[in-house]
């Protein structure tokens, strides 16, 4: 165990019942002191609860495994993130404001401009016209439009925008706010909202209902929250609700210089300035880097000038920049190094012996990847890709049928998976939707089609229609139907023509996607946050419970999916302007978006940090463009 530095250690200890507002650089600790902080106050009051706040459900996990030998843990600390916290009050009292039940988010863009779009259809409106499309024929002018009122609906919501603000703010266009109550409308009266209306509703419900804050603050007398920089208005607004008058106990923790979520309307003044205006808090800073080495600090300096200093036993660790003829040579030169290092084994700046699980490679975008991931491919070299945290679509005909099946299920009023589910089907959709029989008048259907494998997507159709919603169950129904595709597959004939479909793929896919669904539910389970089919399918599309990546070999992660964790050896690839920074960042503020997400990328270092970039890229189109180094990677050389 390490033990803590004096000025972690006063954080740490500091008297409890105050609001503690911490400042602290990259690698300072922010994540230790946080959960040293929460076992300290486990262990100085009797019975009082804690809600942590933590902005992936990756880091709740972290924090979770942490802790995990405190005294009562899973009684006493509510470890979330603050969507989960806010889907949690949902799910609880969303009857409180009017919302159905049976809450369906739906979390794709697609869905969400089907419902939208169709809305307006019923109601006879001229589409054209209402999203301002000049020319009809254009189908490509009323997808960008469209996309357009999508943003601005997302940040009517990010930043709880009234009806005066869009008036005063939108005078050329003074409709967008009955534009945004059609949208609302149009979700609710499918039976859903989107992800952004999650934190909006729970806000109002907390609001409007003085008596269902108290619940949470009658169990919860402290609160915590990480990742401070990256809040928006409604996460920090919904965090200021649920403490409400009475908690005081609050403490947050950020780093200005690592803000970089912007385009979900972060701001870092809710950091630095509005939490110290609504709770005047007592306030620290950490800027010592227990991390990296004195290459990478001083490499981070450089970006961020004076954000840190190196601690007393920082090792001097080192700093490689190379310049590379293209990306093919960039690609195989990382792929060569990489092959140095394991040969070199051992080195006294790494602990341990160097192996490919100690290393990442880091780019801006997830499309710089295509050539390291081929180099690394001929070379034998086992990666993995950490993803994102939303939820990832079926594949399989079978996962498909089952994933709009529970919609349905779910939400009788849903046509938008339900017509997607005819489609699948060749079925015929009802005339009104809404009716609670949907899935056995379509196993009826099915049965009596002449198609390939009928009986078993009429079959999935009956079982999921009798699924008791409150509790169901989904073992009985993979081991049913683990047997029928394990029989399906026994059935078919050997040497498959692999030139058509292929029959044999499609059921192991089938399989492997069963095989999933049945993981997510003990999964689910083992969380301990309820039983029922909605509160599953809404902790899938949250992502709560999506799959641990499987982190063998060497990681290969964009700057966002590398927040917050650390490896010892870091390549940062791809490094010219436009790429890092990115080419759509223009106003001095996005530029400086951009830095952040810079100083990110090198402190995920803990001792050898690697910069490369390509002296010419070939465009999609078959142009070759010189490109200039990243103007981070001037001022870091400088
Ligand atoms: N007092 C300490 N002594 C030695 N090592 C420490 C100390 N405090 C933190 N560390 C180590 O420094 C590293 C960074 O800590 P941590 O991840 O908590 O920092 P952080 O501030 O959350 O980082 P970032 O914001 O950059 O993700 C970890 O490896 C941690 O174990």
């Amino acid at each position: 165990m390490i033990s803590l530095s004096p000025e972690q250690n006063e954080i740490v200890n500091a008297p409890i019942g105050q609001p503690m507002r911490i400042l602290a650089s990259a690698g300072s600790g922010k994540t230790r002191v946080l959960t040293e902080r929460i076992r300290h106050i486990l262990k100085s009051t009797k019975k009082e609860g804690i809600i942590a706040l933590t902005f992936t459900n990756k880091a709740a996990e972290e924090m979770q495994y942490r802790l995990e030998n405190c005294e009562n843990i899973e009684e006493r600390v509510w470890i979330a993130t603050i969507h989960s916290v806010a889907q949690r009050v949902l799910e609880q009292y969303g009857h409180t404001i009017g919302l159905p039940s049976e809450l369906q988010i739906y979390e794709k863009d697609e869905d969400r401009m089907e419902v939208f779009m169709q809305s307006l259809r019923e109601e006879g409106i001229d589409i054209d016209e209402y999203l301002n499309v000049d020319n009809s024929r254009e189908q490509r002018n009323r997808e960008k439009n469209l996309q357009r009122y999508m943003n601005e609906f997302s940040l009517i919501k990010r930043d709880l925008l009234t009806e005066e603000d869009i008036v005063s703010s939108h005078s050329e266009n003074l409709v967008l706010w009955e534009m945004y109550q059609d949208y609302q409308n149009a979700l609710l009266n499918s039976g859903g909202i989107d992800y952004d209306d999650i934190l909006v509703y729970a806000h109002q419900i907390l609001l409007t209902h003085e008596w269902i804050g108290n619940v949470y603050r009658a169990k919860y007398k402290h609160v915590c929250v990480d990742e401070g920089q990256d809040l928006n208005r409604a996460q920090y607004e919904f965090i200021k609700a649920l403490c409400g008058e009475t908690i005081k106990s609050v403490l947050i923790v950020g780093d200005p210089d690592q803000m970089i979520y912007g385009f979900n309307g972060s701001s870092i003044q809710y950091l630095c300035k509005q939490f110290d205006n609504d709770f005047s808090p007592i306030k620290f800073k950490l800027n010592k880097n227990y991390r990296s080495s004195e290459a990478v600090i001083s490499a981070a300096n450089k970006l961020k000038p004076q954000s840190q200093v190196g601690h007393e036993y920082a090792l001097k660790g080192q700093l490689i920049i190379k310049a590379l003829d293209d990306e093919n040579a960039e690609a195989n030169w990382i792929v060569e190094e990489i092959k140095n290092l394991l040969h070199l084994r051992m080195d006294s700046d790494i602990e341990g012996e160097i192996t490919l699980d100690k290393m990442v490679i880091i780019a801006r975008n997830r499309f710089i990847f295509s050539r390291i991931e081929q180099a690394l491919t001929n070379n034998g070299i086992i990666y993995s890709i950490r993803k994102g945290e939303r939820n990832q679509e079926p594949e399989s005909l079978f996962g498909k049928i089952l994933d709009h099946a529970i919609r349905i299920k779910l939400n009788s009023k849903d046509w938008v998976n339900g017509k997607k589910l005819c489609n699948l089907l060749n079925l015929n959709p009802p005339t009104k939707w809404g009716q609670d029989d949907l899935l056995n008048t379509w196993a009826q259907q099915i049965s009596t089609i002449d198609q390939n494998n009928s009986d078993l997507y009429s079959t999935i159709l009956r079982s999921v229609n009798e699924w008791d919603v409150s509790n169901p169950n989904i073992p009985k129904f993979v081991r049913d139907f683990e047997r029928k595709l394990k029989e399906l597959a026994d059935s078919l004939p050997i040497n498959e023509d692999t030139s058509v479909e292929n029959p044999a793929e499609e059921l192991k896919r089938s399989l492997d996607e069963l095989n999933e669904f049945s993981e997510s539910w003990i999964r689910f389970k083992r969380k301990g946050t309820g039983d029922s089919l909605s509160a599953f399918r809404n902790a899938i599309a949250l992502g709560q419970i999506a799959k641990d990546v499987n982190e063998n070999g060497i990681t290969l992660s964009t700057v966002h999916t590398m927040k917050g964790l650390e490896k010892d050896i870091v390549f940062l690839m791809g490094m010219c302007d436009g790429v890092f920074p990115d080419y759509r960042a223009n106003t001095q503020r996005e530029i400086e978006e951009e830095r952040n997400n810079a100083f990110v990328a090198i402190t995920r270092a803990k001792r050898w940090l690697y910069i490369t970039y390509p002296k010419k890229r070939v465009m999609p189109w078959g142009d070759e463009r010189l490109q200039r180094p990243s103007r981070f990677l001037v001022e870091i050389q400088e």
